[in-house]
């Protein structure tokens, strides 16, 4: 009886099925093989076979996953796999398979998960977000505009007064949504039911005031059961939206806390703490772009995808991350990209600029860090977006707006480091 090799998974005349999962991956072959010998052993690892022959009756083949395509010039191969490899809707199995095993096996000195071409059935198994990109008239009625959002620095320590207090000036400086920091959750010295209940009558006062509607993105980020909890806890007070850390946290979580999220009507801001631990290596791991296809199948709303490289951190092609996640996906809502890390009111034309309007703008220190503070800050951010909405230019702006003068005056245009 012939048995499966590693020849069975290379067939480079074979046309992927229409409801097959596509990848396409960049390979450095281990130096003593080439592209074919490399390729078929990632499409024998990923689904169905190993480095043995197998011995095995009946149409197990039928499982497995076939190298379609090899780019010699650019190491890029592609792999194609059956619908019936996977567990529809389960997210962790998978990327047991198309980014498993593979990632750590001795036929590749590198290997990067670039991009999935999605069928409708394994799509379709996944919820997608509630809102996605209606946020901004759903919860907010921002127009045109960008939504605006801050997050209190330092990331951690202050105490809940004094969040919630930094929290209030923003809003009422003119920003739509507090947001936690990643690795603000449940600590003793801001414990979680009291930031949520406090910030959340800050957050009725703002509104009160300013006549806009404001909302909070209060991290839940916790062991699942901790979560769900959380979320509850966040419906219950009034809140509209919870922040998961999607990576640290895991999808199969993310999957649960979509799940009671709609329960709620709630939307899920995702923060993406640890994603460049995947992606930072631009020849290995998982891209940045198949973690935001991720996020959108499993349902978030709102997920970071960087500042197209004006902000403090590494960011890989936001411009076509954003893109995809507003691309038509069988009628799956679409989702709100956040540009965050490192920005400040001058660097607002140019993001407009480079990604346009259908996003949130989100700063910190270039909201708190402002010479006259928070509520000069928020001003200044939000005149920074509104005139960039309306393709005013910033220094006449400043005319009218003297906390965007002093904001402008400080950090000019410079990228901060
Ligand atoms: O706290 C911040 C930004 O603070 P600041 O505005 O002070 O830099 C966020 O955690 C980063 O946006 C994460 O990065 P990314 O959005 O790229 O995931
Ligand atoms: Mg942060």
């Amino acid at each position: 009886m012939p048995g499966i090799t590693y020849e069975d998974f290379l067939d480079l005349a074979y046309d992927p099925a229409a409801d097959e999962l596509v990848c396409e991956f960049a390979i450095e072959p281990a130096t003593d093989m080439d592209m074919e010998a490399a390729a078929s052993r990632v499409a024998s690892e990923s689904s169905n076979g190993t480095w043995a022959e197998l011995q095995v009756e009946g149409s197990i083949t039928d499982l497995s996953a076939t190298a379609c395509a090899i780019d010699e010039e650019r190491g890029r191969i592609t792999v194609a796999y059956p619908d019936e490899l996977f567990e529809h809707g389960n997210m962790a199995q998978v990327l047991s398979c198309i980014a498993g095993n593979i990632m750590g096996m001795k036929a590749v000195e590198r290997i990067r998960l670039l991009d999935c071409d999605w069928p409708e059935p394994l799509a379709t198994s996944f919820p997608g977000p509630q809102f996605g990109t209606n946020v901004r008239q759903d919860i907010f009625d921002a127009g045109d505009r960008p939504i605006t959002a801050t997050v209190p620095k330092p990331k951690v320590g202050l105490s809940t007064e004094q969040h919630v207090t930094v929290g209030e000036e923003a809003w009422t400086g003119g920003l739509d949504l507090l947001k936690d920091d990643e690795n603000l959750t449940d600590q003793e010295f801001n414990p979680f039911a009291d930031r949520l209940t406090e910030s959340l009558a800050a957050r009725d006062r703002a509104e009160e005031e300013t006549g806009e509607t404001k909302s909070y993105l209060v991290n839940v980020t916790a062991d699942t059961r901790r979560m769900l909890e959380r979320v509850d806890m966040a419906a219950e007070h009034g809140c509209e939206y919870v922040m998961v850390d999607v990576i640290t946290t895991g999808w199969a979580a993310v999957q649960r806390v979509r799940e009671r999220c709609e329960k709620h009507g709630l939307a899920i801001h995702a923060h993406r703490a640890m994603h460049a631990a995947f992606d930072r290596i631009p020849t290995h791991g998982v891209s940045m772009r198949v973690l935001a296809q991720i996020g959108r199948l499993c349902g978030v709303d709102q997920l970071h995808t960087g500042t197209a490289d004006l902000g403090k951190l590494e960011n890989e092609d936001t411009v076509g991350i954003n893109e995809w996640l507003y691309s038509d996906l069988y009628g799956m809502n679409d989702v709100l990209p956040m540009a965050s890390g490192g920005l400040h009111p001058g660097l607002v034309p140019e993001l407009v600029d480079r990604v346009g309007t259908n996003i949130g703008v989100q700063a910190g220190g270039g909201v708190h860090g402002h010479p006259d503070g928070t509520h000069a800050g928020a001003k200044a951010l939000r005149a920074a977006v509104d005139a960039a909405t309306a393709g005013q230019d910033i220094h006449e702006k400043a005319k009218a707006v003297p906390e965007l003068a002093t904001a402008l005056e400080k950090w000019g245009t410079e990228t901060p480091r």
